[in-house]
């Protein structure tokens, strides 16, 4: 009930609507009970006494209970349906804005198939049960009291007699529950891994194309969809089996009755109409008895579906705005940005950056060169405040970033990723992505810089065409150059290139750069490689080693020191320099 408690702050507006729900689904099956009633008073008024100027009256009074009945059934699924639809809508939109704000911590664990679940099949399980199941629920306690109020009215020893059986007919219900339930979930897992698997295998399917693996990634389906389809089998047989076991056991209820209330008939105890009325009452009983176990389970996996959900919406952020985040004003931004004594690591792990210092004053450009794991990403991550700082703080002219605004301090950061996403939209839209009232004239000037206009042009829709799922359909450097052009349209004061020419040959490499010497100008500019082409300009270049700085200085510096900078330079440029006894000279190298 701590789940209702909770989801009920998403539809209390719309409360109303679950007690009308309630109310009319107990109005209909209080009505319900009048049937019976009806029967009787047709049996013993009309038909025995052979009155029959009394049944066109009845006839009318079960036509009239049949209207409203139905009246009251529809008004309950239509209360019902909004209110449930109202709380999936609220809780889509509340998990979506969560999914927002949720810090990078929390994606570095999140796994995506489950968070679409929480999205989908949670949230339609809360729909449901919130909408029905509730009411339903309540409504099965409301049959089994009237109807046994009214048998017990009737005849209270035949009632009792009548109900010998139930305790055995509610055992078996919850025995069935009990193994039907695991069935199902078993059924849900093999489910979920056969979309898994059809899900990865449309994503991957140029690896899985290039390394042939075509057959191993059927027989891998084709196993899974086998264990998908031997749970739904004992499901089936689970169901096939408990029905006529349940029919049994209600038959015997029905003999019961049958056998002890045709005595009682016999014997004048008991009128021939009150018999009848007994037996169909008797199905209100059993019926719910029946049910009851499904509404249990269904109120269990609800339960579960609402813990799942709220799970999501009450994750902590633990990255957000201090309380008096100052806002920063764009014209006034410098870009002077210096790490001082920063450490981080990333939960338990150890370290991923320690103790690092950098100066970087406004429109300088800091190279940063280093093996796979030493840290340069994690210090992008660290500028963009995705994690804050163990220790030390980084500031951006003069001011502690954790004290800033955190959508105003990335405003004033673009970056370029190794990896570039582009949404399944327009190249046009693509460039402009994040940014409001951009020009035409204004995306064709970056993406000449990014040396991406030639390409788009050529293409049949020009800055129209629209990219597939993350840009399928353009290459990796293509991809990349629109990623460029989209963050020089934003104009920042500070630009990280987070090995962002990775994926252009060395020529475009060229050209982009010298396209970047020019956006550069008066940008504070991180800049990531693996290249030591990239980095040759830069004021500051740092060499990390293990999240350390092992090395700094300028290129031309760096080149002549003995260490991993020169190590890396002589391997990239081995075929440019000469060795000579003094140090290091360059023969020919690219500007
Ligand atoms: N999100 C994360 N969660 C946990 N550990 C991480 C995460 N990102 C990076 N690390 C770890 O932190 C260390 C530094 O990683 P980082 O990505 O900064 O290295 P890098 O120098 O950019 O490497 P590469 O050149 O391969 O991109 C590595 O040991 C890495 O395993």
């Amino acid at each position: 009930m701590e789940v209702l408690r909770q989801l009920q702050v998403f539809f209390r507006e719309r409360r109303h609507y679950l007690f009308l729900s309630i109310l009319c689904l107990a109005i209909a099956t209080a009505l319900g009970l009048v049937y019976p009633n009806l029967l009787q008073r047709l049996i013993d008024n009309a038909i025995i006494p052979g009155d029959f100027e009394k049944v066109p009256m009845l006839a009318l009074t079960v036509l009239g209970v049949v209207i409203v009945k139905g009246f009251m059934q529809f008004l309950h699924g239509f209360f019902g349906g909004r209110l449930g639809n109202f709380l999936a809508y609220r809780l889509r939109n509340a998990c979506y804005e969560k999914l927002q704000f949720l810090s990078f911590r929390y994606y570095d664990t999140a796994k995506t198939g489950d968070l679409m679940s929480r999205l989908t099949g949670d949230l339609e399980a809360i729909r449901n049960f919130i909408g029905f199941g509730f009411a339903q629920l309540l409504n099965v306690v409301l049959m089994v009291v009237f109807g046994s109020i009214m048998m017990l009215y009737i005849n209270w020893q035949l009632t009792l007699f009548t109900m010998i059986s139930m305790p055995l007919l509610l055992f078996v219900t919850f025995k069935f529950e009990s193994r039907i339930h695991p069935t199902f979930q078993e059924m849900r897992i093999a489910l979920s891994a056969l979309t898994t698997a059809v899900q990865e295998n449309i994503t991957g399917v140029r690896t899985v194309k290039s390394f042939a693996r075509e057959s191993y990634e059927v027989e891998k389906f084709s196993i899974r969809n086998e264990q998908y389809k031997s749970n739904q089998i004992q499901a089936a047989s689970l169901w096939s089996r408990f029905f006529p076991a349940m029919e049994l056991i209600a038959s015997i209820s029905v003999v019961l009755l049958l056998g002890m209330g045709g005595y009682l008939v016999i014997v004048k105890s008991m009128t021939l109409g009150q018999l009848v009325a007994f037996f169909s009452l008797i199905w209100y009983i059993i019926g719910p008895i029946w049910s009851v176990g499904f509404h249990i389970n269904n109120y269990t996996q609800s339960k579960a579906s609402g813990e799942r959900v709220l799970e999501l919406l009450n994750q902590s952020v633990d990255v957000t705005d201090e309380p008096d985040a100052l806002t920063l004003n764009t014209d006034q931004v410098k870009g002077h940005i210096t790490f001082e004594h920063v450490t981080f690591a990333y939960g338990n792990k150890l370290p991923a950056v320690v103790d690092i210092n950098l100066d970087a004053p406004p429109g300088s450009v800091i190279g940063i060169l280093g093996g796979t794991g030493s840290g340069k990403s994690t210090i992008i991550q660290l500028l963009m405040r995705a994690y804050n700082v163990n220790a030390g703080s980084i500031k951006l002219d003069g001011t502690d970033i954790r004290h800033l605004k955190i959508r105003d301090l990335r405003a004033q950061i673009s970056s370029v990723f190794q990896e570039t996403f582009l949404f399944s939209s327009s190249i046009r839209n693509n460039i402009a992505y994040g940014l409001n009232h951009v020009s035409m004239d204004d995306i064709i000037r970056v993406s000449k810089l990014a040396q991406a206009h030639e390409f788009i042009t050529e293409l049949p829709l020009g800055y129209d065409t629209v990219v597939g799922e993350r840009g399928l359909g353009l290459s990796g450097g293509q991809k990349q150059r629109i990623a460029i052009a989209r963050a020089l349209l934003k104009n920042p004061k500070i630009l990280v290139l987070d090995d962002a020419t990775s994926a252009v040959d060395m020529e475009t490499e060229h050209e982009i750069q010298t396209g970047f010497q020019e956006v550069m100008r008066g940008r504070t500019t991180f800049i990531i490689a693996h290249r030591i082409s990239s980095l040759r300009h830069a004021n500051e270049i740092m060499v990390l080693e293990e999240g350390r700085i092992v090395q700094r200085g300028t290129h031309e510096q760096l080149i002549v020191a003995p260490g991993p900078y020169q190590d890396v330079y002589h391997i990239q440029y081995a075929d440019y320099i000469d060795q000579t006894p003094e140090g290091v000279s360059e023969r020919q190298v690219r500007p």
